[in-house]
């Protein structure tokens, strides 16, 4: 029987719940994967009340969740005290919704699970909490390391054929030149061609790269970065064999006929990769990190307080990462 997929709970006062509650009621029509949540059963259970949704949780090992998942929301239960308050951040939640996270990946690396699929968190509620990761993504490196190394954390959004990686991402913008290096950028990439030959199985990846400033610097007039930095890191990836194209102009870059050649845009900085794909695909797409050991993919928009508890979120960025996970875990990458 195949492993089940892990769904960490994400933070209870957003849309998280809702939504992993809304896929199970609707896995036969959506023919979804049998998945295992890492959360708090009560909290399920009062908010699948609250959605009127009508869902068994039952509290169970990721080992007994295939087998249970037509019949029951299988959850393996975390310690701690969550209450069902939808859009009001909790203190006690945080450590709770961190667990969730160590938990998944546990078992997702000891074979128990075959991908991890994060629901949002609230990352500021979790910060004044004490939690010292940019978000998942550099949290999901660190409890993956090898011999205490973490690996380095990627972030991709991916939708169809457009998947765009911020090269900084969770920085304060006026940060961001002093941390575009060569070695970073090459590094990148290098995590970049590998993950899109052996997760999504393209097997010459074409990977356009994103200048950083306006014009891509229009030959050093409006910054250097370009001259200095980004073009002798692209040359050191293509001597590594690496089919990199750039520095682009990040304006034009987006233009459907031109990122359409390409099958991955490397942005310099968060809004640059991440603005064009919520703009044309909010509903569909799917955040993935990329250079880990397990597959992680998560949906693309946040934790939505507002519209926690009411029903009216839509499922289908979730749907859409749980669909991702399953075919990547089951390309056997
Ligand atoms: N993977 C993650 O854990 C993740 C991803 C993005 C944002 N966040 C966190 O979420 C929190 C809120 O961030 P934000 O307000 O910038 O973004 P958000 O995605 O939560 O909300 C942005 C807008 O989109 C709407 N929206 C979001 N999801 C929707 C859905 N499924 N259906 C319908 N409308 C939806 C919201 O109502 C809001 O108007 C922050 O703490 C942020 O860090 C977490
Ligand atoms: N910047 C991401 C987004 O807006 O989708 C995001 O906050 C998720 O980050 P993590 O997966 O690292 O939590």
């Amino acid at each position: 029987m195949t492993t089940p997929l892990a769904v960490t709970m994400g933070e209870p006062a957003g849309i998280g719940p809702d939504l992993l509650l809304a896929l199970y009621a609707q896995r036969r029509e959506r023919n979804l994967p049998a998945f295992v949540v890492f959360g708090h059963a009560g909290l399920l259970r009062d908010r699948a009340r609250r959605l009127g949704l009508d869902i068994t949780v039952a509290e169970a090992g990721a080992a007994a969740a295939t087998e249970l998942f037509d019949a029951a929301l299988p959850v393996v239960p975390l310690a701690g005290t969550v209450a069902d308050r939808p859009g009001e951040l909790q203190a006690e939640a945080a450590p709770v919704v961190i667990e969730a996270i160590v938990q998944a990946v546990a078992a997702t690396l000891e074979g128990q699970c075959r991908g991890v699929v994060t629901a949002p968190i609230h990352k500021s509620a979790l910060y004044h909490a004490g939690f010292r990761h940019p978000g998942h993504t550099e949290f999901l490196a660190e409890l993956c390391s090898v011999d205490g190394k973490a690996a380095l954390p990627v972030m991709m959004l991916a939708h169809e054929d457009l998947r765009t990686v911020p090269l900084t991402i969770h920085v304060p913008l006026k940060d961001v030149p002093a941390l575009v290096t060569q070695a970073l950028i090459v590094e990148t990439l290098g995590v970049m061609a590998h993950d899109l030959r052996t997760r999504f199985g393209i097997a010459a990846p074409r990977i356009a790269v994103a200048g950083l400033n306006p014009h891509a610097g229009e030959d050093g007039a409006i910054g250097r970065e370009e001259i200095e930095v980004i073009g002798p890191a692209l040359a050191a990836a293509r001597a590594e064999g690496i089919d990199a194209v750039g520095p682009l102009p990040g304006d034009t870059l987006f233009y459907p006929p031109h990122w359409r050649q390409y099958d991955a845009v490397l942005a310099m900085y968060h809004d640059q990769a991440l603005v064009p794909i919520k703009t044309v695909a909010f509903d569909a797409g799917v955040n993935v990190t990329l250079g880990l050991p397990i597959v992680r993919t998560s949906p693309d928009h946040g934790t939505a307080l507002g519209l926690a508890g009411t029903g009216k979120a839509s499922a289908a960025s979730f749907a859409a990462a749980i669909a991702m996970a399953d075919r990547m875990t089951r390309a056997g990458a």
